[in-house]
């Protein structure tokens, strides 16, 4: 694939999960363009230095609008989050906003590690 401009979340549970399926892709996402809400972003750039990532502000405190705001602006073309369905959340409207935009604007998006793995691999 061409150089894209991807999206990277991770909710606190699955950050492990998240970070080792990072890890286990590094390669794969390098030529790549990468954003990612804060903490996720941080522990990535932690982990694979290498990869040309921005971090925005954590979720939280926007950073799934910053990527809403990315997708609306047509700046990413393939997001990968993994969501926790089992833990309440302050920003729940951000989340449903941002899915909702990555439906209107049509963009791969993985919600879980099956899905992540179908989606890298047309990468
Ligand atoms: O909460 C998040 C997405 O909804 C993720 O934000 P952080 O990466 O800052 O933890």
């Amino acid at each position: 694939m061409d150089a894209v401009q991807a999206a990277l979340i991770s909710h606190d549970r699955l950050k492990p999960q998240f970070v080792e399926w990072v890890i286990r892709h590094r390669h794969i996402l390098q030529p790549h363009t990468l954003f990612a809400t804060g903490t996720t972003g941080g522990l990535i750039k932690d982990a694979c230095p290498e990869l040309n990532l921005t971090p925005l502000k954590s979720g939280p405190l926007g950073g799934d609008q910053q990527i809403g705001a990315l997708i609306c602006e047509g700046n990413i073309q393939a997001l990968f989050f993994f969501i926790d369905p089992l833990t309440p959340m302050p920003h729940d409207v951000d989340v449903k906003a941002l899915i909702r935009l990555t439906a209107l604007y049509n963009i791969p998006t993985a919600l879980n590690e099956a899905t992540a793995d179908r989606l890298i691999a047309g990468f």
